[in-house]
């Protein structure tokens, strides 16, 4: 059963039932509580949702404004930009490509993918593929980067709170993610006509350390809770949607749950509306490997993972490829 579509129990537009937002800035006033109440967020549902998150509004909308003049290219132009059996690292992957884990369909969606820069000749090269942009949209380039920049620094706070909650010392993930293979996405959902076959995004885990979702004010993302029913994620406008991934969820020996999520199709009064949502995949460096972090083994919590700790890439290669993108 579908929580949202139960009109008594449905969120008012505006609100996430049961995720309370957390203001980032109580980050400086208050960091104790904030760390607190984020990690109790996330324990609780694997979601938090970040009022104030401090993001410069104009750069966020000048992207976006950006992405709705690519994905409006003719399918020609914009396949220009696909590098097929490169696991969709940079650049378009078009229509019909991804597919949920597991699942038999493919999303309804296409994307971009931006990821980090680096100077020539830089060891973490070989992990990194240069970027793709598009000259047909002019400001592309600096506007999705500068969004990139200012994103790969916003999560480095969260996971210091992060860190900060599980008691793992503050600065705990700061050298372990500073380079990592982060990826800034746009997501393109064209209209769906009724009764469409598949779904815009069948329901998974996110691979990487932790997700911050922008633009998800447009409905259709929904989580499965703990008693498995599918709750609608519904922030405020403006807020960031923060969730855990696999790798912070295997760090932490489930301690922090990487939650199943999925974006459902229209209501036939938003039928005709593109939905577009900018996830940016935060990432472990390519070489951390990732080993049970002994804090979070008990008794009453056995070490899940015991004798099988992975590389970040080799853990993101095998799950590319399980996602059809390698
Ligand atoms: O579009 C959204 O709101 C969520 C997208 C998502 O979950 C993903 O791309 O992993
Ligand atoms: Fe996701």
């Amino acid at each position: 059963m579908t929580s949202t579509l139960d009109a008594a129990s449905a969120a008012a537009p505006g609100q996430t039932k049961g995720i309370k937002p957390v203001s980032m800035s109580r980050y400086d006033t208050d960091f104790q509580g904030f760390s607190d109440d984020l990690g109790a967020s996330f324990k609780r549902y694997g979601f938090a949702v970040i009022a104030d998150h401090g993001l410069d509004e104009d750069v966020i909308q000048a992207a976006i404004d950006d992405a709705k003049a690519f994905f409006a290219l003719p399918e020609e132009v914009k396949r220009q930009y696909h590098q097929p059996g490169t696991g969709g690292a940079r650049g378009l992957t078009p229509f019909g490509v991804e597919a949920a884990k597991g699942a038999a369909a493919v999303d309804l969606k296409e994307f971009w993918h931006v990821g980090r820069e680096l100077p020539e000749g830089h060891p973490y090269r070989k992990y990194m593929r240069d970027n793709l942009w598009p000259t047909e949209v002019p400001g592309f380039k600096p506007h999705f980067y500068g969004m990139f920049e200012a994103l790969d620094e916003l999560g480095a706070k969260i996971l210091k709170a992060i860190a900060h909650y599980l008691e793992l010392g503050d600065d705990y993930f700061e050298d372990k993610v500073q380079l990592g293979n982060s990826i800034l996405r746009m997501l393109h959902y064209p209209p769906v006509a009724a009764g469409a076959a598949g779904v815009r995004a069948g329901a998974h885990e996110d691979i990487n350390v932790i997700t911050l979702l922008l633009g998800a004010e447009e409905r259709g993302l929904q989580l499965k809770d703990a008693d498995g029913e599918w709750l609608e994620v519904a922030p405020p406008p403006g807020a960031l949607v923060v969730n855990i991934g696999d790798m912070l969820q295997r760090l932490t020996n489930h301690v922090l749950p990487s939650t199943s999520h999925r974006v459902v199709n229209p209501e036939p009064d938003r039928a005709s509306f593109a939905r577009y949502s900018t996830p940016f995949f935060l990432h472990f460096n390519p070489d951390f490997v990732i080993e049970t972090l002994p804090s979070t083994i008990s008794e009453e919590n056995p070490d899940r993972y015991a004798g099988k700790s992975i590389m970040a890439e080799d853990f993101l290669t095998e799950r590319l490829k399980e996602i059809r993108l390698l």
